[in-house]
């Protein structure tokens, strides 16, 4: 659905160039979610931009559902615009317009007849749980009302892609959960397709197919969003994931043990078959757990366990390597003393 080939955003300032987005390239499939996430002057905001041409990239190509955006200017630009909806951390609703109006009003400019916008206006606020504020101003409205308001507009000229820039930075962590559900929901049952980006790893583990980590720029690392929770590559995707799932024993508890300390990923259905058990059973090894959770990744499993395992050094041995056999990962973190 969008093909990104060497894109690059260069900006010119006073103190000379910035690199914006530094020869990125990427694509998105039709009907996923995607996340982009970085820390702050990484370039999410440029890369998104560039997207629907809020920004117009330096140079490299850019297709948005078959069409080359950066060849467009004008009016055929003005409607291929209209197929890319896009939504912000701070809503910019109009507020001395009410909730219908702020809706109608995508639908005015891109000259929707009057007649067709009150029922179009009706469905995306039922779409979006929000019919019974329809009179009421923004200044009326929570946070999270405002950003369904804003999810409606969006949606409002049928987009094909929704952009959403921090979404949900602005709400607290309930409110970022039910608008996270209603993104999901606008993707499967319109099956639009959402790119978003995000400083919150949670946001992309709770919702998105795959993603990307940006740097100064550039990609870093790509892929499934489980594949890089279940093994990370860069050190920037580690700490990103630590952020939501932290498996650091603190050194004085590491220091204390005596044996050697093992991190045992499963995925998927393997985390549900009781492998560490059945292994402490079968060789003469005690384990000492120090860490351990399953998370659920778009809704399959990944288990990673951090323990202490005590025995005879053979005895170790074999049990790490039927572990292995039953489809787990074992990294052995330090050996014993
Ligand atoms: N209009 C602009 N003019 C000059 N430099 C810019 C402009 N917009 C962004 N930059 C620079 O480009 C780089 C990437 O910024 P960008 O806003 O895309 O990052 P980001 O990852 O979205 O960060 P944040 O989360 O803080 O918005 C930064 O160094 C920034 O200072």
């Amino acid at each position: 659905m969008i093909e990104i080939q060497n894109l690059s955003k260069i900006y010119k300032t006073k103190n000379g160039e910035v690199n914006g987005v530094d020869n990125v390239t990427l694509s998105v499939e039709k009907g996923e979610i995607y996340g982009i996430v970085g820390y702050s002057g990484a370039g999410k905001s440029s890369l998104l931009r560039c997207i629907n041409l809020l920004e117009r990239p330096t140079s490299g190509h850019l297709t948005v559902d078959g069409v080359d955006l950066t060849v467009l200017r004008g009016e055929p630009l003005r409607l291929a615009r209209l197929k890319i909806g896009m939504i912000f951390q701070h809503f910019y609703l109009i507020s001395q317009k009410t909730v219908y109006e702020n809706i109608a009003f995508a639908l005015k400019a891109a000259k929707v007849p009057a007649k067709e916008r009150i029922d179009r206006v009706e469905k995306l606020l039922e779409m979006v749980g929000l019919s019974d504020k329809r009179d009421v101003y923004p200044s009326q409205l929570s946070g999270g009302q405002k950003q369904r308001v804003a999810i409606a507009r969006a949606l409002a000229n049928n987009p094909k892609v929704l952009l959403c820039d921090e979404a949900t930075s602005a709400l607290d962590p309930t409110t970022t959960k039910s608008i996270l559900n209603l993104l999901k929901k606008i993707n499967q049952e319109l099956k639009i397709t959402i790119v978003l980006i995000t400083h919150e790893m949670n946001v992309v583990k709770e919702i998105c197919n795959r993603m990307a980590i940006m740097q100064e720029g550039r990609v870093v690392e790509e892929g499934a969003v489980y594949n890089i929770f279940a093994s990370p590559k860069t050190e920037l995707a580690k700490e990103f994931i630590a952020s939501v799932v932290s498996y650091d024993i603190p050194e004085t508890i590491a220091n204390s043990c005596e044996g050697p300390l093992v991190k045992v990923t499963f995925r998927g259905k393997v985390a549900g078959e009781g492998v560490i058990s059945d292994t402490l059973q079968q060789y003469q090894v005690k384990g000492n757990f120090l860490h351990g959770s399953i998370e659920y990744i778009q809704d399959l499993p990944l288990g990673i366990f951090v323990m202490e395992l005590k025995g005879a050094k053979e005895e170790i041995k074999q049990a790490l390597k039927y572990i292995e056999e039953r489809d787990a990962q074992v990294e052995v973190l330090r050996d014993g003393v």
